[in-house]
């Protein structure tokens, strides 16, 4: 039940206007829960442990006088008056010494006292500093080894009075010695000492690490004077501390560790990180000079000498109990802590900065020379050992009895790899005197803004290099992204963008163009392991990043595209990259290309491919659409295509077309049903500007339903356009294209109707861009691939066995075109009235939906082509949901009604 502590008024109100004082009760639990309470206990548990401490120093030196009182007595010391004994703490501390040291575990008992000292920090700081579960495991450990080898060593050796391990511990050792001799006890105890300082410390034996330190050392040791020219007290103790005991930086760190009584780690911490990226750059430190450390904020020093973690610090800030420096927020935030964050390059100032002045005073005067300039390496992509062309999917062994669509050209043979060249060296080469000096100037200018810098790296890409610094504690991140435009103009260079901060990273990022640009070439991309093997629907290889890695992602989980930048800047190198990645992982069973080039020219080289992968309006001479007027009945036929794909993943009972063609494949759908095989269909439009320009709505609507609704049923939509304005890129274009890329443009209006943000007016052009994916934007190197190298791939295809024709889309008739109400006439018959009237007579069902799917028209047209067949007598009435009988049975009957329709 609950206790209640009751205060009640001690005088009586004078007057009945005078309140009662309210009566105050206070649970146990509340009591309990009182943070003054935690602060009460944590402070008696520090003096006990100081109690104990100064008890057992005290002993020390006065055991002889006082062991034979404490032993005489007994617990009755403390009632016995003239007892004197020499203890600092009096009879209490000659008994709890006594007990503790002579009957306990010897000189080991001091490690008793941590105990107290880490409970005690805690509770009274009201934050888990210390972890009291990795004390009391250390405590336990190092009282029952401590003790035992104390007494050994004791009996062996010393044979002084003294219990060096204790009663415990020389009843312990005494066992092992009867059980396995002195010289047994001796090689268990050096294991178990050994044991414990490899488990306590975990010393890094390793010379390369021993080296890494020393070399760490000695770059603090340099600051270490400059430390203490600034009166840094607190640093300069530290530092001394190195420099006295003349020791290598290994020995230091130990020695830190042996200052912090729990046992975690120092506050420069040595890390490792797997994963790509941070492998990549371990080996790039470990080839290099410097070591791979972390750099705790220093106001949190004290905390990090203490040996908390990264992320229990941001464990702790989140429940409030410790605030985060900027630099700790942002590697949080990255989701990183102190694994994934690897500063490439630190002022050795920082390196271990004990708090917060000397950093600060030392970052203000710190010149760009004193930062030293990591730089990662590339990010390795492995080339695959599949030989692109030689072994196509095609020659795939498939279930016995499935459908294989690829059969109809099972002869076909993917392009070659050799078809591609290789446009100059694929690795991007750095210029370190080009990146010295940029570095310089980065810091100088943000030196400028008062914005001090803690760290800089740099990643070299193929076009430009990314700077990634880590502003000093303090700074805020908002200061540096309003000083955005001011930062890139005081830099004087063209392509520079400031990412403040970078999206999981933590840092903020400076990319500077390189004077040496490196070509980023397709082929490189088709022939990494992550294009040959991935599983994607519609693999596109776009380009790089700027850490090299490839930029290779499925079109059909994009799933449409958005291409726009001023002339010249790479757009139709980017169009010929994506349809080059397709054509080398696609049968022309499986994918058909339908290609719409306002300006003529661009695609025309894919002429040749048309019987392998375009698709085309039926009647129609070119398969690559240049009238802009013909694109409307394009589209509108596309439009239909994907109504009648819906239609048969509705019957079908598939959600998409992936799920429809495994079925198909399974031969769990009907042939005869009107189900077939459907190939991916991309649609290619070159210059989307000029199209709205001349057919405005009419082009628009369509795109937009495709774009909207054509995912499922395997329609994706690829649009370029040279003036990215509002009037072109219009909101429900943008709205249908999550997937967008923009190459250089000119004014920052133009960046932020592509991307909805700036960016893009900073590219520097030739393939620079940026996409817009999955809501990130990143800036890549759109991958090159010249004219020749197209016309090479697409002639190897154009001369193999294709189809007869290419594929056909639906016909689409124009409503306005067909005139009013004579469609339904007899006289005025639809050209295709004979075909239809077969296909119902064939297949004796008189539906609408069969002429619409099977003879690829609109529904409309069908409807009417219906109608005019019961006006001649072929189906019967309308029957509502149901199909319409057919009143002819047989072809040649309905060659002699054919013969007799006027
Ligand atoms: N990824 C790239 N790598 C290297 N150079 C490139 C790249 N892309 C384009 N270039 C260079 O830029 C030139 C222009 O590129 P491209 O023809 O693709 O521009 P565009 O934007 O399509 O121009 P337009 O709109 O006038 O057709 C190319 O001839 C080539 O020299």
């Amino acid at each position: 039940m609950a206790n209640k502590l009751k205060t009640t008024s001690k005088q009586k109100p004078a007057t009945q206007q005078l309140k009662e004082e309210p009566e105050v009760q206070v649970s146990v639990s509340e009591f309990v829960k009182d943070e003054r309470t935690y602060k009460i206990v944590g402070a008696t548990l520090l003096l006990i442990g100081f109690f104990l401490f100064i008890s057992f120093a005290s002993y020390l030196f006065s055991w002889k006088e006082d062991q034979d009182k404490v032993v005489n007595f007994g617990i009755k010391i403390f009632s016995t008056e003239d007892v004197k004994v020499s203890n600092l703490f009096g009879v209490l501390g000659a008994y709890t010494s006594h007990n503790l040291i002579y009957n306990g575990f010897g000189l080991a008992s001091f490690l008793l006292c941590t105990t107290f000292f880490v409970l005690g920090v805690n509770l009274m700081s009201g934050k888990k500093i210390f972890s009291l579960k990795r004390n009391i495991k250390y405590v336990i450990a190092g009282l029952l080894i401590l003790s035992v080898a104390f007494a050994f060593l004791n009996s062996q050796l010393l044979h002084t009075g003294f219990a060096w391990g204790g009663g415990a511990g020389e009843l312990l050792s005494q066992w092992l010695i009867k059980w396995i001799g002195s010289l047994g006890t001796f090689c268990i105890l050096l294991l178990a000492v050994l044991f414990y300082v490899i488990w306590r410390f975990d010393p890094a034996f390793s010379l390369s690490s021993l080296r890494r330190r020393v070399a760490d050392f000695k770059a603090t040791e340099n600051d270490f004077e400059d430390g203490q020219a600034q009166g840094d007290e607190s640093g300069g103790r530290r530092r001394k501390k190195r420099k006295n005991e003349d020791q290598t930086s290994e020995d230091d760190y130990i020695h830190d560790n042996e200052l912090d009584p729990d046992g975690a780690q120092e506050a420069a911490l040595l890390i490792e990180k797997p994963g790509m990226n941070g492998g990549n750059r371990l080996k790039n430190n470990a080839k290099g000079s410097g070591s791979v450390t972390v750099t705790m904020p220093d106001q949190d020093a004290a905390a990090d000498g203490l040996g908390l973690s990264l992320s229990e610090k941001a464990a702790a800030a989140t429940q409030g109990e410790m605030p985060l420096s900027v630099n700790e927020q942002l590697a949080a935030s990255a989701g990183q802590g102190e694994e994934g964050m690897i500063p490439l390059a630190t002022t050795s100032t920082t390196v271990v900065s004990p708090n917060n002045s000397i950093s600060k005073s030392k970052m203000k005067e710190a010149n760009p020379e004193d930062f030293k300039l990591e730089i990662s390496e590339d990010v390795k992509e492995v080339p695959s050992e599949i030989i692109v062309g030689a072994d196509s999917p095609a020659a795939k062994v498939v279930a016995q009895g499935d459908y294989e669509p690829t059969l109809d050209l099972s002869q076909y043979k993917y392009p070659t790899i050799d078809m591609l060249e290789m446009h100059g060296t694929e690795k991007s080469v750095h210029d370190p005197e080009e990146l010295e000096q940029n570095k310089n100037q980065i810091i100088t200018t943000l030196k400028n803004y008062d914005i001090h810098i803690q760290r800089i790296s740099a990643t070299v890409g193929p076009t430009v290099t990314l700077y990634e610094i880590v502003p000093a504690p303090g700074v805020r991140i908002s200061r540096i992204k309003n000083l955005e435009d001011d930062i890139a103009l005081s830099l004087a260079a063209l392509g520079i963008r400031i990412i403040a901060p970078i999206p999981g990273r933590g840092t903020i990022g400076i990319e500077v163009p390189n004077i040496n640009k490196t070509i980023v070439s397709m082929r490189g991309l088709i022939a990494s392991e992550k294009f040959q093997n991935n599983k994607f629907s519609l693999p596109i290889a776009i380009g790089k990043k700027i850490n090299n890695e490839n930029f290779i992602v499925d079109l059909a989980s994009m799933p449409h595209l958005l291409m726009a930048g001023a002339t010249g800047q790479g757009k139709s190198v980017g169009v010929n990259a994506l349809l080059v990645s397709l054509l080398y992982k696609k049968h022309p069973s499986q994918l058909k290309f339908v290609l719409v080039d306002p300006k003529k020219v661009e695609l025309s080289i894919y002429r040749t491919i048309e019987h392998h992968f375009l698709a085309k309006l039926p009647g129609e001479e070119e398969a690559i659409i240049t009238d802009t007027k013909k694109v409307v009945t394009t589209l509108n036929a596309l439009c239909i295509e994907m109504d009648n794909r819906y239609d048969l993943l509705k019957e079908a009972g598939c959600r998409n077309i992936k799920e429809y063609n495994e079925k198909f494949v399974k031969r769990k759908l009907n042939p005869q049903k009107g189900h077939q095989f459907l190939p991916f269909i991309v649609l290619v439009i070159d210059e989307f500007a000029d199209l709205i320009m001349t057919a405005g709505k009419e082009v628009e609507m369509p795109i937009a339903r495709l774009a909207q609704l054509a995912r499922a049923v395997g329609i994706h939509l690829i649009i370029a356009t040279q003036r990215p304005s509002v009037n072109i890129i219009t909101g429900t274009i943008k709205a249908n294209f999550p997937a967008r890329i923009a190459f250089k443009v000119s004014s920052k209006i133009d960046s932020r109707t592509i991307l909805d943000a700036g960016g893009a007016e900073q590219l520097i052009g030739k393939g620079d861009m940026l996409i817009s994916y999955n809501g990130e934007i990143t800036r890549l190197q759109c991958a090159f691939v010249d004219t020749p190298e197209v016309d090479q791939i697409c002639d190897y295809i154009g001369a193999q066995q294709g189809y007869p024709e290419a594929f056909l889309l639906p016909e689409y008739i124009d409503e306005k075109e067909l005139g009013s109400g004579g469609s339904s006439d007899l006289q005025d018959r639809d050209p295709l009235f004979e075909d239809a009237a077969k296909l119902i007579v064939q297949n004796q069902v008189g539906s609408t939906s069969l002429i619409q799917r099977r003879m690829k028209l609109g529904y409309n047209r069908a409807g009417r082509l219906m109608d005019q067949l019961e006006m001649a007598g072929v189906v019967g009435a309308n029957q509502g949901s149901k199909a319409r009988d057919v009143l002819i049975k047989t072809d040649a009957e309905l060659q002699v009604l054919l013969d007799n329709i006027p």
